[in-house]
């Protein structure tokens, strides 16, 4: 584990309160974890992992100290994986009905939900990168509407959407629960 102290914590950057409540109900308070909502600059890149890094570089950079972020993408199968990264403006713009709208002219609904965890230890160190990946497909929203597009997201597995489940059935099989057990295991090992 890495010696992060009270001095030094290990800072969790960003600005979103939903993935700061599931992080801390999945990591618990093992060790010493701040939030830090810093305005980084989304880069377009071809794959999730170059968002990803380029984001915790310039976490890193800000915050002078270890960093992890995520950066969530939601992938239409039918679309290409699009709007994938995009996601938030997509959801901003078109809410959940416009969503559902976008595959009216498909058969295929299904999506991936992707989360991609990045860790430097600070400026100019290496970027690890960890990802879970859950499949679902787009349904009309279902459940209370407390997390972006948990509502229309139905995960295949237990046919339930995202909203609709309790926190920790959402976390066992989220995106972001498998992509934390696999930071854990790091930062346990590191
Ligand atoms: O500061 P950062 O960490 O970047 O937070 P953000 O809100 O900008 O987040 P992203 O760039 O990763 O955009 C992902 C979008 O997907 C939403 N989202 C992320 N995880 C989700 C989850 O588990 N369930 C539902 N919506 C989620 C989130 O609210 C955003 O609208
Ligand atoms: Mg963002």
């Amino acid at each position: 584990m890495p010696q992060f102290t009270a001095e030094r914590p290990l800072t969790f950057v960003t600005g979103n309160a939903g993935k700061l409540r599931e992080f801390k109900q999945i990591l618990g308070d093992s060790f010493p974890i701040v939030n830090l909502a810093v305005d980084t600059e989304e880069i377009q890149e071809e794959t999730l992992e170059k968002i990803s890094e380029a984001k915790c570089r310039q976490a890193a950079a800000a915050v002078n100290g270890p960093v992890l972020v995520e950066d969530t993408a939601l992938c239409f199968n039918a679309l290409g994986g699009l709007p994938g990264a995009y996601i938030k403006w997509f959801l901003q713009k078109l809410g959940h009905d416009g969503l559902n709208k976008m595959l009216a002219g498909f058969e295929d609904k299904s999506a991936e939900a992707v989360c991609t965890f990045a860790y430097s230890a600070g400026p100019g160190q290496e970027v690890k990168i960890f990802q879970g990946r859950t499949d679902g497909r787009i349904v009309p929203a279902r459940g209370p509407a407390n997390f972006g597009w948990d509502p229309i997201f139905e995960e295949k597995a237990s046919g339930m959407t995202y909203a609709e489940m309790e926190k920790d059935q959402k976390n066992k099989c989220s995106h972001r629960g498998k992509a934390l057990v696999k930071v854990r295991e790091f930062l346990e090992s590191a």
